[in-house]
């Protein structure tokens, strides 16, 4: 039986304060009791703020990097230096405390010519084969997006499809790749992550179930957690709060 909470945190630096300790946390103590870890990243601000936080918080940490593989929800299909790249952005945090190699660091592909959005997803979907994720980070848009599925476009079309390639993305970059809702569900826990005012209403939205929104759709096989700040949670219903 899969279960919703909402932690509420005062703002943006506590929140990546809040997830980046216990994202390290839940990694050490899975590696205690099994071999490989799978963590699925995000993009966003948001989630820059976290890895920046995490990277300071894993000296001394006991986090074995070498047991821990790294994939992404979604990429945006632009040349690998592209500072656009999500992983670009997240690895490039990390690479401060961690030894990110490439062996256990599953970045999405670029667009270097060689194949489109499309054949790149193809050819991510068969390195993910069946990868099942421990935990899974979301961060959400302001018109409720998720990884690169968008409301009211081709990439919210029902899949059997883990990921595809994202045309005439109404955010740019204009191309993109992403996991699919099936795929980002196939995670024992999912993590929600957002802040700002901007995102009130599509976070009050998702939370309570409104399903136009891609936001609404993924959920952990365990546990799903909203890590919200005070500013996003606004129009939240008081009974969606619980205590960390
Ligand atoms: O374009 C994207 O946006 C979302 C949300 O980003 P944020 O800056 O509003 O937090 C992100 O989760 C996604 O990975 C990214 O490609």
């Amino acid at each position: 039986m899969s279960f919703l909470r909402v932690a509420r945190l005062t703002d943006a630096a506590e929140l990546a304060d809040v997830v980046a300790h216990r994202l390290l946390d839940r990694i050490v103590a899975l590696q205690a009791t099994q071999e490989v870890v799978h963590v699925c990243l995000t993009g966003g601000n948001t989630a820059n703020m976290m890895y920046e936080r995490f990277a300071d918080l894993v000296p001394g940490s006991g986090l074995d990097v070498s047991r821990l593989q790294l994939w992404w929800t979604d990429e945006r299909f632009v040349p690998a230096t592209d500072p656009d790249r999500n992983s670009l952005q997240a690895v490039t945090r990390l690479a401060r405390t961690l030894e990110v190699n490439s062996a256990t660091t599953h970045t999405m592909p670029a667009a270097d010519g060689r194949l489109d959005a499309h054949q790149c997803a193809a050819e991510y979907a068969a390195e993910l084969g069946e990868t099942h994720f421990d935990v899974t980070l979301l961060g959400v848009g302001e018109d409720g997006h998720v990884g690169s599925i968008f409301p009211n476009h081709q990439s919210f079309e029902a899949t059997t499809k883990t990921v595809i390639g994202v045309t005439e993305s109404p955010k740019a970059p204009a191309e993109r790749i992403t996991l699919t809702i099936p795929a980002i569900n196939r995670t024992d826990e999912l993590w929600f992550i957002a802040n700002g005012t901007p995102k009130a209403d599509v976070v009050a939205r998702a939370v309570q179930g409104d399903k136009s929104l891609p936001a609404a759709h993924p959920q952990g096989e365990r546990a799903t957690y909203w890590f919200v700040d005070r500013a996003a949670a606004a129009n939240l219903p008081d009974q969606y709060r619980c205590e960390f």
